[in-house]
């Protein structure tokens, strides 16, 4: 097989939100700079083809139809909604067509014939070769290597899944018909917005998790309220269960009716069985370094297999980074995206920035959604914090009874030595647009007596805090 070898100061593997950021930035600097990423389908990453955009583009689908099946109680008579899962998911495809061309237009502007379509794998520490998808061989040297290569859904070992059809994170967004019993393995964030989704667009769904409480990172108080809402929305939990064997599954393209999936599951000191039509699995994400053969580099990786990187995202090997949830730090595109800011900083801008400065603010796209920024109140006991903490229902905020949206709860912790706040979780309507209020003021170090006092707009969602904070 032909073999072509080029040299370059940088190349970048894997082209996810810090990667696809980064090689325009490091083209600027003078740095002759390839990309490689493994597929056409995958420019611009997870992100945009595989992940937030189109969940997202998803979940605002099932909330129109959520909206028209409770308009009457604005007073607004509609028809029983009918969803239409194929057109659902051309909406999904054309959202992500369209900033798939985007990125790549970006990315060829960048790096014109430096942008690689085709799989890598080291072969020497600055050494990696890669397999075009035209069947090419390639060899490519750097000075400095950028790894950037994403997770992949998990698969747990249990006995009789892998000899049966499941859905995972991708597939179920290229279902066509809806299931008629969706059950969900899985309580984190892709199992519950998946499950709110499918409830909103009339399926029967059931969400099955292994510990006792969802969302495991939350305060009890947070997760339950999140749970107690989607069980009013009418799905189902099964918590502390561990499914014993997956028995019978037919194929989820094919299976219109019926309920073809058979789980034999523990729940506390009960075996039972459960049915339903389709299975998704989303139990966290596995790294994509097993075929990257690191071993040739020496890049260290931990019991998982993620990168392991210091709080400049370096490598073991110098000259090797890793940046997104390859190096196993929080899976968000804002995250790989601030790691691409923390390389920026420290290579071509000659500052000195780390992990360890770092606000992680989240939002999980229930409706209405949670978001959380800094500790939880059990966080903060744990680290030995003097704490006062104010809670109140959604439905004190006026914006939310104009809504409608009266469901959830606002929880905010403050350091009672400094007036500072700690953290906060906001289960009430837009709360992920709220949340960046609350973490600009802990990032500018102000009291809280700014969010307490400060003049909001009335009535919106943010003049909530203006509640939440007179209660500390
Ligand atoms: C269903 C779902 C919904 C999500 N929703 C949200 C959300 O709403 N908000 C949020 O912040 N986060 C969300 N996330 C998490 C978010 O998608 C990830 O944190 C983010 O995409 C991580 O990006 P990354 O930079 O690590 O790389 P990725 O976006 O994963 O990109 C890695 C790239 O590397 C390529 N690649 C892999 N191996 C190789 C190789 N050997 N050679 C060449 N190329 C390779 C892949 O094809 C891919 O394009 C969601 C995740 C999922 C699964
Ligand atoms: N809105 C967002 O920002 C968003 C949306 C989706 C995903 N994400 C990111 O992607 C990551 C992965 O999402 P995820 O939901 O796959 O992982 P997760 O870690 O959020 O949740 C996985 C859940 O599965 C449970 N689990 C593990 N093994 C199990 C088993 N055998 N049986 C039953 N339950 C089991 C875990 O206890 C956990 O509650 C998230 O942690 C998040 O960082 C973010």
């Amino acid at each position: 097989m032909e073999v072509d070898t080029q040299h370059y100061d940088d190349i970048i593997i894997g082209g996810g939100k810090a990667g696809k950021t980064l090689a325009p930035a490091l083209v600027a600097d003078g740095r002759k700079t390839a990309l490689v990423e493994r597929s056409l389908n995958m420019i611009g990453g997870g992100c945009i083809n595989i992940a937030c955009i189109p969940t997202k583009t998803m979940v605002a689908s099932a909330n129109v139809a959520n909206t028209v099946r409770n308009s009457a109680a604005y007073g607004v008579k509609a028809n029983t909604p009918i969803v239409d899962l194929a057109e659902v998911i051309q909406r999904k495809r054309a959202v992500v067509q369209s900033a798939r061309e985007m990125n790549l237009h970006n990315l060829e502007t960048a790096l014109d014939k430096n942008l690689i379509i085709g799989e890598a794998r080291f072969v020497a520490p600055k050494t990696i070769e890669v397999t075009t998808t035209e069947g090419k061989n390639r060899l490519l040297t750097a000075e400095r290597l950028f790894i950037n290569t994403g997770t992949r859904p998990l698969i747990p070992s249990i006995p009789g899944l892998t000899e049966v059809e499941f859905l995972t994170s991708e597939s179920i967004m290229e279902l066509e018909y809806l299931p008629e019993h969706l059950i969900v393995l899985g309580s984190g964030y892709i199992g519950l917005e998946f499950a709110q989704m499918f409830r909103r667009f009339g399926c029967g769904v059931t969400v099955i998790g292994q510990s006792e409480q969802i969302l495991s990172q939350q305060d009890p108080d947070i997760a339950i309220a999140v749970q107690t809402l989607l069980e009013r929305n009418g799905i189902e939990f099964l918590l502390k269960a561990k499914v014993l064997r997956v028995v019978r599954k037919a194929s989820p393209l094919e299976n219109r009716t019926g309920n073809e999936t058979i789980l034999q599951i523990q729940v506390g000191d009960r075996e039972i069985t459960l049915q339903g039509s389709h299975l998704l699995v989303a139990v966290g994400r596995a790294p994509n370094t097993d075929s990257l053969n690191l071993a040739a580099a020496g890049v260290a990786t931990d019991t998982r297999g993620f990168i392991q990187v210091n709080d400049r995202l370096e490598t073991n090997i110098p000259g090797i980074w890793a940046l997104g949830d390859i190096n196993g730090g929080p899976q968000y595109t804002h995250i790989s995206l601030d790691d691409y800011r923390i390389i920026k900083a420290n290579l071509i801008d000659g500052g000195d920035r780390s992990t360890g400065d770092r606000l992680v603010p989240s939002c999980l796209f229930i409706a209405p959604e949670l978001a959380h920024v800094g500790l939880t109140e059990t966080e903060a006991q744990q680290q030995g914090y003097a704490i006062r903490v104010a809670k109140i229902d959604a439905s004190a905020v006026p914006r939310a009874r104009t809504l409608g949206q009266t469901d959830g709860l606002l929880k905010a912790i403050m350091d009672t030595e400094t007036g500072r706040i700690l953290g906060c979780s906001l289960l009430c309507h837009e709360a992920g647009e709220v949340i960046s209020t609350v973490q600009m003021v802990m990032q500018a170090q102000m009291p809280y007596t700014i969010l307490r006092d400060g003049i909001l707009t009335h009535p919106t969602m943010t003049e909530g805090l203006n509640i939440l904070f007179s209660k500390l």
